[in-house]
C-alpha cells in the first residue's frame, strides 16, 4: 500500500483504522463495506444535485445503501428557522454578509452530523455531501472529519464552462429552486442566479492535482464530456466512476412492455417459452401500428429471446432501424418452479411459498433466480440505456442532429421490467417485487433533470383500442 509522501496517512489508511463493520447482508456481492463519503464539489448550476440523485438513485438500486446530504436544504430550513435573510438571493451569498455566513456555516455542520449518523448507526455505506465544496479549506475540514471518523473520502467536481449546459441548468431547474419561487420572476432569478454564480467563483479553487493529488477524486468536464481520475480506492468509487462515465445528461424517451398474452399466462403457468395467443397476436400488431402513427424516428428494440416476446417484436421490424435480443432481458428463472402453476407451487413447495412470501425480492427459487440476481444481470442493459444520446433538458441546449440516436423500445417480461422501472423512478428493492406491470400496457418513459414522467397506454384486445393515462407505477 503507497504511504503518501506529500502529507499525513492516505484517505486508505486512515479508514483502516475504523473497526470495518459494514458488510451487505444480501450475500450477494460478499464485499466489506468501508463507509464512504462522497464529496461534490462545484460552482452552483455545475449539475452537482443531478449527480447526487442519480447515483444515489444507482448505488441504491444495485443494493449499496446511499443518501444525499445537500447542504442548500440545510440553510433553507436554517433559513425559515431564524428568517433573517429574505430569499436566499446573491446578496446572502457575498463572502461580506456576515450573518448569511453564520447560517451557512451552522447548516452546513447539520449536514455533516446527519451524515455522520447515518454511516456510524450503518443505515448506510455511501454518503453524498451535496454542496459546493469550493474551496481548499472547506475540503480540508471535511477530511479532517472523514478522518477522524475513519470514512473513505472521494470527490467529484464537475467542471463546466459550456454556456449552453449552464443555461440549461438555469433554465430547467435554478428558476424553479425554493430559493426564488414566488419570490422573483423567472427573467430576475435568472440574473439573480448568475450574480450569485460569481460570488461563488471569486474564491472557487478547483481541486489541485498538484497540491491535492494524494486525495481521491474524478473531474467531470462539461456534463461527461471528459474525466480526469485520481487514485480509487475500492468497490464502491469504482462502481461509482463506472456510472458516471455511462450517464451524460438525459437518455431520450424510453419504451417498456412486456410480451402479449402467452399459452403459459392464460394457465397461469410460471415461466416456460410459450408462444402468443390470438389476443397476444393482436396486441403484438397493435403495437406496430401504435409505433407506426407515433413516428419515432430510428427506433432500436431491445427484445427477450423468449419466443413470446419475440413474437411480440416481430411486426416492429418494419418501423424499427434495428432489433436486437438480449438474454439479460430473460425472464427471472423460476428453477423447479418452471411451467408449475401458483397452486402448485403453493401445494408442491408451501416452505418455499412462506419463504418468498417473507423476502420476495432476496428470495431465490431452487436451480432459480431471485430479483436480486435478476438486478445484478440487467446492470449491462441499464448502462447501455443510460449511454443513449441525449434529448436537450430544454430547448437552450442543442446538440448536433448527427449525433441524436434513437429512442428505445424494451419488450421483456414482468419480473425483468419491475426491476428497471424501480432504477429509473428510485423504487426501494422491497417494493420492487410488487410494482404493476400489467399485459397490454405500452409504458412511456421521459426522463427530466431530478425524476421523470410516465404515460401508460393501455391495449384492449377484445375492443381493439388504446387507452392513455399519464401517471406513477402502482
Ligand atoms: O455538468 C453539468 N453542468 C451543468 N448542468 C448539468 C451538468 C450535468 C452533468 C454533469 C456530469 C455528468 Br457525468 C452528467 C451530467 C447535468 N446538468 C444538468 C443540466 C440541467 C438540469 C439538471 C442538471
Amino acid at each position: 500500500r503507497t504511504t503518501s509522501s506529500q502529507s499525513g496517512p492516505s484517505m486508505e489508511e486512515a479508514s483502516t483504522k475504523r473497526k470495518v463493520t459494514h458488510t451487505l447482508t444480501s450475500g450477494y456481492s460478499d464485499h466489506v463495506r468501508v463507509p464512504n463519503v462522497i464529496v461534490m464539489v462545484g460552482l452552483p448550476a455545475r449539475g452537482k444535485t443531478y449527480i447526487s440523485k442519480k447515483l444515489c438513485r444507482y448505488l441504491n438500486w444495485a443494493g449499496i445503501k446511499t443518501r444525499v446530504f445537500n447542504v442548500g436544504e440545510y440553510r433553507r430550513k436554517e433559513e425559515t428557522a431564524c428568517d433573517a435573510i429574505h430569499g436566499a438571493n446573491a446578496y446572502f451569498f457575498s463572502a461580506d454578509n456576515e450573518e448569511a455566513l453564520r447560517v451557512r456555516e451552522e447548516s452546513a455542520r447539520r449536514a455533516m452530523e446527519d451524515l455522520c449518523e447515518y454511516l456510524d448507526t450503518s443505515k448506510g455505506t455511501v454518503a453524498i455531501l451535496d454542496a459546493t465544496n469550493t474551496t481548499k479549506k472547506r475540503r480540508k475540514m471535511v477530511i479532517n472529519f472523514c478522518q477522524e471518523k475513519g470514512f473513505r473520502c472521494f470527490f467529484i467536481e464537475s467542471l463546466c464552462d459550456d454556456p449552453n449546459i449552464i443555461n440549461a441548468n438555469v433554465t430547467d431547474v435554478k428558476v424553479n429552486s425554493p430559493d426564488y419561487k414566488g419570490v422573483m420572476s423567472a427573467e430576475q432569478a435568472k440574473d439573480d442566479f448568475m450574480k450569485r454564480i460569481e460570488n461563488y467563483a471569486k474564491q472557487y479553487e478547483p481541486l489541485d492535482m498538484d497540491k491535492e493529488c494524494h486525495l481521491s477524486f474524478i473531474k467531470v468536464i462539461n456534463a461527461g464530456r471528459s474525466f480526469y481520475v485520481n487514485r480509487v480506492n475500492g468497490h464502491a468509487q469504482s462502481r461509482v466512476i463506472y456510472y458516471l462515465m455511462n450517464i451524460h445528461l438525459l437518455p431520450r424517451v424510453i419504451y417498456f412492455t412486456r410480451h402479449g398474452e402467452s399459452g403459459y399466462n392464460r394457465m397461469a403457468r410460471m415461466g416456460g417459452d410459450s408462444p402468443l395467443t390470438s389476443d397476444g397476436d393482436a396486441y403484438a400488431e397493435a403495437l406496430e401500428l401504435f409505433f407506426k402513427e407515433e413516428r419515432v424516428q430510428d427506433l432500436r428494440v431491445w427484445c427477450s429471446q423468449k419466443i413470446r416476446a419475440v413474437q411480440t417484436a416481430k411486426g416492429l421490424k418494419g418501423v424499427a432501424a434495428h432489433v436486437e435480443y438480449w438474454k439479460a432481458l430473460d425472464e427471472l428463472d423460476a428453477g423447479i418452479c418452471e411451467g408449475l402453476t401458483y397452486e402448485d407451487i403453493e401445494n408442491r413447495y408451501p416452505k418455499q411459498t412462506e419463504d418468498r412470501r417473507r423476502d420476495k425480492y432476496h428470495y431465490r427459487f431452487p436451480a432459480g433466480e431471485s430479483y436480486e440476481d435478476v438486478v445484478a444481470r440487467l446492470e449491462p442493459v441499464m448502462m447501455e440505456l443510460e449511454r443513449q444520446v441525449y434529448l436537450s433538458l430544454s430547448l437552450s441546449l442543442h446538440i448536433s442532429s448527427n449525433l441524436l440516436q434513437g429512442n428505445v423500445l424494451v419488450v421483456s417480461h414482468q419480473a425483468v421490467l419491475r426491476c428497471i422501472l424501480a432504477y429509473f423512478t428510485d423504487r426501494a428493492l422491497d417494493e420492487l417485487p410488487y410494482i404493476d406491470v400489467p399485459l397490454h400496457t405500452l409504458i412511456k418513459l421521459v426522463p427530466r433533470a431530478y425524476s421523470c414522467h410516465l404515460i401508460f397506454y393501455t391495449y384492449d384486445a377484445t375492443r381493439g383500442i388504446w387507452s392513455a393515462r399519464e401517471g406513477t407505477l402502482n
